[in-house]
């Protein structure tokens, strides 16, 4: 969704984490020298290691941090901390806890530009962009923050005047894993709703990005939360581990991919664990000649190109109807070369650099296979070299169109996490259906056309958890989001988030006496 970027008042909130005031900032200048753990409401140094990593700049390539990897000690206090802030936050009412999330909302609000310039820092993501984040992130914690207080059950009417009821009741100390892709939104997406429902939460952001879910913490106990609610555990695949498998932990939230998601949910199963599984896809979007031209390649490029193509449920199978195929190909190509490409920090950037150097490789060598098997590169594909000295070490790509597509490519079958936009032809209705749900992923899907009946019947057709009709991309808070087959299962965002991080307890009253069978 895109919401105007406010300017909020820098405070002095990022000093005490970076070396310079962030109104200052410029990319080649941030810092990270304070610690990267957070328990117990203050930032401290892991109490043991398993191993150290580093973060980067994507922009310059520069190590913005090193951290080390929290052990299986650490892990223990930081869920030990949330298990004893959990008796204290359970014990609010719904209004108590709702007045503390629309604090921390407030505050997020107000820091926006701060928080979005680390974002876009640590990510790569260009600060336009990290701004929409930020304001996705602060709306839900007020959407959660009103749900806090009208959680209720309900009241069953049994014979003889007898009856039950249900509560609805947190579930513990629940565990957030995350991905690169969204690090503030995602911490922010699973925290909500778990601290709406009473539960406390440790979280562990990718060893990218671990320096937004810091301000989060900061955030919460600034609102007043109690200390231990909200505790971040840097690290990798070991630390991540020690979570999935430690006893006192009552669920498993995951933003990941597909594999990992399978690790946690293997895990999560030894412990009788409910997991939440938000995890790749390869989604199709779906372009009839009876479209609006205009809107249609908007969305397209909403669809593939927004933080470098590194979206979860981005449309990359674009399916155009042979009609109408030249004029929308034509268009795309002419508008995706339009993107600003370069420093991620400036106000006109549309596209920073990709997260890591692997990564772009990995993403460069999906366009070379795509060439390979046939497809043709329209734009695009290669990397791109800012003029900035400084941007020189940057990871970034021009984005790319790829046509003469077909479905058997690895390019149109495999998710890519880049900014690689495939164009597949197509006759018919029911022929694109056919192919587009012919994969394991059924993250999102999209629909352009002006034929109203069509568009609910296409979606009704789609094997996917999101779809979109005349967009794309958009992520308002109140709308449930998660996916069908290999994508996850489990609902972020929405009213029925809710359900995920809570249990129903049911109690059965009797008014007279005990009929016994003995
Ligand atoms: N559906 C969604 O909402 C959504 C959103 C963002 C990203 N994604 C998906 O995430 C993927 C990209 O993110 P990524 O590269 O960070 O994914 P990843 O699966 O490599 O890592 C995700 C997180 O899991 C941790 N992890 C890795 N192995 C683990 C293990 N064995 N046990 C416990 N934790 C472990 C990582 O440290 C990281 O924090 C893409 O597939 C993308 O589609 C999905």
């Amino acid at each position: 969704m895109f919401f105007r970027a406010g300017r909020a008042a820098v405070s002095s909130f990022l000093r005490s984490v970076l070396q310079s005031p962030v109104a200052t900032m410029s990319t080649g200048t941030f810092v990270v020298s304070q610690p990267l753990n957070y328990r117990g409401g203050t930032r401290v140094e892991p109490a043991d290691a398993s191993g150290t990593e580093k973060a980067f700049e994507p922009a310059t390539g520069r190590v913005i941090a090193t951290f080390t990897c929290s052990g299986e000690k650490e892990v223990n206090l930081a869920v030990q901390n949330a298990k004893a802030a959990f008796k204290i936050w359970s014990q609010k009412s719904g209004m108590e806890r709702c007045r503390i999330l629309l604090e921390a909302a407030r505050i997020i609000r107000e820091r926006k530009d701060e928080i979005a310039t680390v974002e876009c820092i640590n990510n790569g993501k260009s600060i336009f962009e990290a701004r929409l984040d930020i304001d996705t992130s602060w709306q839900c914690l007020e959407y959660f923050a009103g749900l806090a207080a009208s959680m209720a059950g309900e009241h069953i009417q049994l014979p003889g005047g007898s009856f039950g009821y249900t509560r609805r009741e947190p579930l513990g100390v629940c565990v957030g894993i995350g991905a690169w892709n969204y690090p503030f939104q995602i911490a922010s997406w699973k925290s909500a709703p778990a601290l709406a429902c009473g539960n406390a939460m440790v979280f562990k952001p990718s060893p990218f990005t671990p320096v937004s879910a810091l301000l989060l913490a900061e955030i919460y106990t600034e609102a007043g939360v109690p200390p231990g609610l909200f505790n971040v555990v840097q690290g990798g695949v070991a630390t991540g581990q020690f979570l999935c498998q430690h006893h006192d932990v009552a669920k498993v939230s995951f933003t990941g991919s597909v594999p990992t998601g399978m690790k946690i949910m293997e895990m999560a199963s030894k412990g009788v664990k409910p997991v939440t599984l938000e995890l790749g896809g390869k989604s199709p979007l779906i372009i009839f000649s009876d479209c609006d031209m205009n809107n249609a390649v908007k969305g397209a490029l909403m669809a593939n190109f927004l933080t470098q193509g590194q979206v979860c449920c981005n449309g990359t199978r674009v399916f155009v109807q042979k009609e109408i195929l030249d004029k929308f190909t034509e268009e795309v190509v002419k508008q995706t070369q339009r993107i600003k490409i370069g420093d991620p920090l400036l106000e006109d950037t549309r596209m920073g650099p990709l997260i890591n150097r692997p990564h772009l490789e990995r993403v460069l060598g999906f366009v070379k296979v795509a060439k390979e098997q046939g497809a043709k590169v329209l734009c695009g594909g290669d990397t791109y070299v800012p003029e900035d000295p400084k941007l020189k070490d940057g990871y970034y790509m021009r984005p790319c169109v790829l046509t003469n597509c077909r479905d058997d490519m690895t390019c149109v079958k495999e998710e890519i996490f880049g900014p690689v936009m495939s164009i597949l032809p197509f006759d018919t209705e029911a022929e694109v259906l056919e192919r587009a749900n012919d994969t394991t992923f059924g993250l999102a899907a999209g629909v352009f056309t002006r034929d109203i009946q069509r568009a609910h019947r296409v979606v009704a057709e789609l094997q996917a958890g999101t779809c979109f009709i005349n967009n794309y991309n958009v992520s308002p808070v109140e709308l449930p989001f998660g996916g069908y087959k290999k994508s996850g299962f489990g609902r972020e965002n929405g009213r029925v988030a809710i359900e995920y991080y809570s249990q129903l307890k049911t109690v059965c009253v009797e008014m007279g006496d005990v009929e016994s069978a003995f």
